[in-house]
């Protein structure tokens, strides 16, 4: 599975607990983050990720590309709901792109959890018949 790790400020040392919680899951996948939290999850986990630009910078609409491209499976994406973005046109692209792909997308810790969980259990299986 190809996941997007994403995390906006406030809530990247969430997302850090989470990859160090979840690292045995999720280092069996591929994965994918925008430029500063895929640095904070590598100085903090062994996890290795494909960093693409910053979110303010592009990197929302890189990893928005993905999607589009059918690069990603999965995406884990802590929005901050309590802090206005300078790139919210961006966010609200990444997460309509989900919507019209149909990828499975958290946008909170709580539903992260829920769907790392499935991935354990292999209930996203169903994306790799898609893909055949
Ligand atoms: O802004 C972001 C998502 O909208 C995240 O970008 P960074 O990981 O570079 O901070």
């Amino acid at each position: 599975m190809k996941i997007a790790l994403i995390a906006h400020d406030e809530l990247k040392d969430t997302m850090v607990n989470f990859c160090i919680a979840y690292e045995g899951i999720l280092k069996e996948h591929v994965l994918f983050s925008t430029g500063t939290t895929g640095k904070r999850i590598e100085a903090a986990t062994e996890l290795k990720i494909d960093k693409v630009k910053s979110g303010p910078l592009g990197g929302d609409q890189q990893i928005g590309a993905l999607i589009a491209q059918d690069e990603l499976d999965l995406v884990i994406f802590l929005r901050d709901p309590l802090t206005s973005q300078p790139h919210e046109p961006d966010i609200q692209a990444l997460i309509r792109l989900c919507d019209v792909y149909k990828i499975p997308v958290a946008t909170n810790i709580a539903t992260g959890e829920l769907l790392v969980k499935a991935m354990e259990r292999g209930e996203f299986s169903w994306r790799l018949y898609k893909k055949s």
